[in-house]
C-alpha cells in the first residue's frame, strides 16, 4: 500500500497498526528517510572501504586527524537527574510482557531492544512500538493466554531506554522512493513520535541506546538527525539524550571524538562486550596472529578486553559522561547448587566491573539483579549515585597495543561442537521471530551468535588446528554440522524442529561458515527468511 505521504507499506496493517503508523508517523519517516539515507550509504560504503585496509594488513589506530579533540578540554552536557543513577539496567526484547517485567525488577533502566535480543519481524517491530507507547503511559498491561497471570506496572518503575536497530540493518516492509527505509530510523522516529509528549510531561527526555557504531562520523549522523527530529517538533536540543555502545573494535579508538560529536545529546558510553568480541573477529579478520581461542576462555580478563573496559571509564568520566559495564551471558537456573555458581559468577563480573570505576552494569535476568546491585551498592554508599569521580586518570595509558593484544587459550573440539550447537539453536529461533533465548543455561542472542560461527569461520580460514591435534577445514566443519545437528534435533525433538525451521538455519549455518568472504552480519541473510 503506498500512502499519500509517499511511504509503501509492505506489511500486514494488523489491528491497531494504524495508531502507530499514522499520517504524522508516515511524513516524518519519509522526511528522515529523505534527509538522512543517502548519508548514511556513503558511511555504510566508509565501513567497507576501511574494513579492505585491515583485511591488508593495517590494524585499527587512533586517527591523526582527530588529536586535537582527544587533547581538548571539553566536556559533554550535564546529565539528567534521571539519568544520574543507573547501577542495574535490565535488557530484553520489546515483547509484552518482558517489558512489564523488566519495568517491574528491581533495577534502574529497562533497556528496551530492537537490537541484539529482537530479530525484527513486522509484527515484532510495530507491536513493540505500541508496547513501549502504553509502557510509557503507564496503562500496559498483559493477560498471559497459558497461566491466567495477570501483570501491570507497579509504581515507580525503571527508567525506559529504547535501543534502536543498527545502521546496517533494512526495514523491508518500508519503502520511501521505491527503496527500503533504515531500520534504525524506523524504530528512532515512531518511538520518539509516540513517546516525547509523556516522557516530556512526567519530567524527562526521549531516551536511546545506540548500537554497533563504527565511527564518530556515524555518531555525527545521529547526531543530526537528533537536531533535525527536535527542530520539527519544536523542541530544545538535548530533548532527546544517547547512549553509545562501544561494541566495535574500529570505535574503540574514537571514543573521544563520538562523545564529541554527540556532546550535546550523549550521556554514557557502554562496553557492549559480546558485539565487541565479535567485532574483534571480524574486524582482524586477516590477521593470522590475532585469532581467537574457544570463546569459553574469551572472558573480561583477557588483556584485550581489560585494556577496553578501563580505557572506555577514563575517557568518559575525563568528559563528564557515564561509564556502563555489559552484560554476563549467565542466566539463573533452576537447580539451587547450580544457580548459586552462577550468582558466584556474576558477582565476579559485576565486581570487576565496579572496582574498574563503571557506573553500572547490564543483567539479563530478574533473577540477577539482586546479585548486580549487592555488588554496586558496595561502591556507591553515602547517596552517590556513581563513579564519576574515578578518574583513572594516574593509569599508564591503554595504548593500541594493548587493545588489540592477542588472547591466550585452546581451540578445542568441544568448543567447536558447541559453537555448532549455539549458533544452529540461535539462527532457528531468529528466524522463527525470537530473537534472545535460553541455550545451554546462557542468555544467547545475536552478538553471542555471531562469534560463535565467525570463531569457526576463522579458525578455518588460518588453519588452526584443535587441542586434539584435528585441522579445522570446511570438510571438518560440515561433518561436525550434520554430528551436531543430529544431536539437537534430538534435544528439541522433531516438532519444534519442523516448526522453527531448523532445517533452513542448518543450510544458513552452513553457507555463512564455508563461505570464502566473511558475511558481515548473520542478521542479514537470515533477515531474508524472516
Ligand atoms: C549482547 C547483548 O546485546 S545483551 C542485551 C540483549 N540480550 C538481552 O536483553 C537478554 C534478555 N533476556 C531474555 O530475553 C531472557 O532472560 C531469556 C530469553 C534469556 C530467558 O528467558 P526465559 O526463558 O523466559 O527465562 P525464565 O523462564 O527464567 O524467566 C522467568 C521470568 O522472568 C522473566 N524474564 C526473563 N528475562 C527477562 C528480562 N530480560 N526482562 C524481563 N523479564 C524477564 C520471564 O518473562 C519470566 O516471567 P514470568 O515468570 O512472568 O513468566
Ligand atoms: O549489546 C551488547 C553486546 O554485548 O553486544
Ligand atoms: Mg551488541
Amino acid at each position: 500500500m503506498t500512502t499519500t505521504s509517499g511511504l509503501t507499506i509492505l506489511g500486514a496493517m494488523h489491528s491497531g497498526f494504524e495508531q502507530i503508523l499514522t499520517p504524522e508517523a508516515q511524513q516524518l519517516l519519509v522526511e528522515l528517510t529523505r534527509e538522512f539515507r543517502p548519508q548514511l550509504k556513503t558511511l555504510l560504503a566508509a565501513r567497507q572501504s576501511r574494513q579492505q585496509q585491515f583485511d591488508g594488513g593495517t590494524l585499527p589506530d587512533f586517527l591523526p586527524e582527530t588529536a586535537s579533540i582527544r587533547q581538548g578540554d571539553w566536556t559533554v552536557a550535564a546529565i539528567p537527574a534521571d539519568l544520574q543513577d543507573r547501577r542495574v539496567e535490565i535488557t530484553g526484547p520489546v515483547d509484552r510482557k518482558m517489558i512489564i517485567n523488566a519495568l517491574n525488577a528491581d533495577v534502574k533502566v529497562f533497556m528496551a531492544d530492537f537490537e541484539d535480543s529482537q530479530a525484527p519481524s513486522w509484527t515484532g517491530v510495530i507491536e513493540g512500538q505500541i508496547n513501549l507507547r502504553d509502557a510509557n503511559l503507564g496503562t500496559i498491561h498483559y493477560s498471559d493466554p497459558q497461566s491466567g497471570k495477570q501483570y501491570a506496572l507497579r509504581d515507580n518503575p525503571a527508567l525506559l531506554i529504547a535501543r534502536v536497530r543498527g545502521l546496517h540493518l533494512w526495514e523491508k516492509h518500508l519503502l520511501v522512493d521505491g527503496e527500503q527505509v533504515p531500520g534504525s530510523l524506523v524504530d528512532f522516529a515512531l518511538y520518539f513520535l509516540h513517546n516525547y509528549q509523556t516522557r516530556l510531561a512526567n519530567g524527562s527526555g526521549v531516551y536511546y541506546y545506540l548500537p554497533k557504531l563504527q565511527s564518530h562520523k556515524e555518531a555525527a549522523w545521529w547526531d543530526a538527525v537528533f537536531r533535525f527530529t527536535q527542530a520539527k517538533f519544536n523542541q530544545p536540543v538535548g530533548t532527546i539524550r544517547a547512549t553509545v555502545l562501544i561494541e566495535t573494535l574500529p570505535a574503540v579508538f574514537e571514543m573521544d571524538e563520538i562523545l564529541h560529536a554527540l556532546r550535546e545529546h550523549i550521556v554514557a558510553l557502554n562496553c557492549g562486550r559480546w558485539d565487541y568480541i565479535f567485532s574483534y573477529i571480524k574486524t582482524l579478520k586477516n590477521h593470522a596472529d590475532r585469532v581467537l581461542p574457544d570463546r569459553q576462555v574469551v572472558t573480561m580478563d583477557q588483556p584485550f578486553l581489560s585494556a577496553y573496559s578501563r580505557l572506555l571509564i577514563k575517557t568518559c568520566h575525563k568528559r563528564g559522561a557515564l561509564a556502563m559495564g555489559g552484560m554476563a551471558a549467565f542466566i539463573p537456573a533452576k537447580d539451587p547448587a547450580a544457580n548459586e555458581a552462577i550468582l558466584a559468577k556474576v558477582t565476579a563480573d559485576k565486581e570487576r566491573e565496579a572496582s574498574n570505576g563503571h557506573d553500572g552494569t547490564w543483567v539479563a535476568h530478574p533473577g540477577l539483579a539482586a546479585t548486580a546491585n549487592t555488588v554496586f551498592n558496595r561502591y556507591l554508599t553515602d547517596g552517590k549515585r556513581n563513579q564519576l569521580d574515578v578518574s583513572r586518570a594516574d593509569d599508564a595509558p591503554v595504548t593500541a597495543a594493548d587493545l588489540l593484544a592477542p588472547s591466550a587459550g585452546e581451540r578445542t573440539e568441544a568448543g567447536m561442537r558447541t559453537n555448532i550447537r549455539v549458533a544452529l539453536q540461535y539462527i532457528a529461533a531468529w528466524i522463527s521471530g525470537k530473537g534472545c533465548v535460553p541455550i545451554y543455561g546462557l542468555m544467547e542472542d545475536a552478538a553471542t551468535a555471531e562469534i560463535c560461527r565467525t570463531s569457526i569461520w576463522q579458525w578455518i580460514k588460518h588453519g588452526k588446528s584443535l587441542s586434539n591435534g584435528q585441522l579445522v577445514t570446511k570438510a571438518l566443519f560440515a561433518q561436525m554440522l550434520a554430528q551436531e545437528s543430529a544431536v539437537v534435533r534430538a534435544e528439541v525433538g522433531e516438532a519444534l524442529w519442523q516448526e522453527q525451521n531448523f532445517a533452513k538455519a542448518q543450510q544458513l549455518l552452513l553457507q555463512i561458515t564455508t563461505a570464502d568472504e566473511l558475511v558481515d552480519f548473520l542478521t542479514l541473510p537470515a533477515y531474508e527468511l524472516l
